[in-house]
């Protein structure tokens, strides 16, 4: 499904989560969904699923305003981090549940899901341990497969192999049946590979949407000698600095064309990439954007 964010605030008394945003989101991509604890990220899904009603601005996906529009909710699925969606009844009820309310429903992948997750489907959800129950929530919002499927820290509580086999699953069935999928989380470098586009929010506003790929070309480490380091970041956008002893490292944000890269390499200075959760913590660091 295709997004558009226009002007987006919404409110919460006296505190502004969401800040003015104006955002397009194309349909059939994954997108990484960033930002700081009380960014809005939570906010932010809660009103593209319409747990929420936006304070002012426009939200329209395909085309159409989506607060108590059911036309288009039945085609949102929102997985929040503890799966608390599905806490009554057992495993087995809880798929039961959502194959009704789920047009696009697909109850082999959710067993074969719920299989792999090591669930016993016959176990009362509230008895599951944290882990399981955050796996029930990714098993019922992949197998819903909604055209706009978010998944908001829903991996919280899985362990590695289960957050592994969570990311594997995601992309295997997003290339079988493409969605729009827009997921948030801190773990940003376990995850980064899967998304195509990023998209990072800093105190309820929009700081960063850009491909994944050219967003990580924008970030380059610079070190050498502290002197040489300075002259030739002079006049670039400086994220963060880090010195040891008489070396310094440098992360710059902006393309670096060949020519200046060849100038780096014949004055010494070593140019190095910068993982995506480096430039994340330098785009939203206090003071930044
Ligand atoms: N129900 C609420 N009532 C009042 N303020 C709220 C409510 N929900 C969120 N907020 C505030 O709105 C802001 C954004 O919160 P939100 O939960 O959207 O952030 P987040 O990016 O999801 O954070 P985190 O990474 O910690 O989960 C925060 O300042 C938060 O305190």
């Amino acid at each position: 499904m295709r997004i558009e964010l226009e002007d987006l605030v919404l409110r919460y008394g006296d505190v502004t989560a969401l800040d003015g945003i104006t955002l397009t989101l194309e349909e059939g991509k994954i997108y990484g969904l960033l930002g700081r604890n009380g960014s809005g990220k939570t906010s932010l899904m809660s009103v593209l699923a319409a747990f929420r009603k936006q304070t002012s601005g426009q939200v329209r996906i395909d085309g159409e305003p989506v607060f108590e529009n059911a036309r288009v909710t039945s085609r949102i699925s929102l997985t929040r981090e503890t799966g608390e969606t599905v806490t009554i009844g057992t495993g087995e009820e809880a798929l039961s549940y959502a194959e009704v309310l789920r047009p696009n429903w697909d109850g082999e992948f959710a067993r074969s899901l719920l299989d792999l997750f090591k669930i016993n489907p016959k176990m009362s959800v509230k008895n599951m341990s944290r882990g399981q129950r955050s796996a029930m929530g990714i098993v019922v919002g992949l197998a819903s497969r909604a055209p706009l499927t978010m998944f908001d820290e829903a991996h919280l509580g899985l362990d590695a192999p289960s957050r592994q086999l969570f990311y594997e699953q995601l992309l295997a069935d997003y290339l079988a049946h493409p969605r729009t999928i827009i997921m948030s989380t801190h773990l940003i470098d376990e995850v980064s590979w899967l998304f195509e586009e990023v998209v990072i929010i800093h105190q309820g506003r929009l700081v960063i949407h850009e491909e994944r790929d050219t967003l990580l070309s924008k970030g380059t480490s610079v070190t050498g000698p502290a002197a040489l380091v300075d002259g030739f970041t002079a006049g670039m956008q400086v994220l963060g600095s880090r010195s040891l002893g008489p070396t310094k490292s440098v992360t710059v944000y902006g393309e670096l064309d060949d020519a200046r890269r060849r100038k780096a390499q014949e004055s010494g200075l070593e140019l190095g990439p910068v993982p995506l959760q480096d430039l994340f913590t330098h785009l939203t660091a206090d003071g930044a954007s």
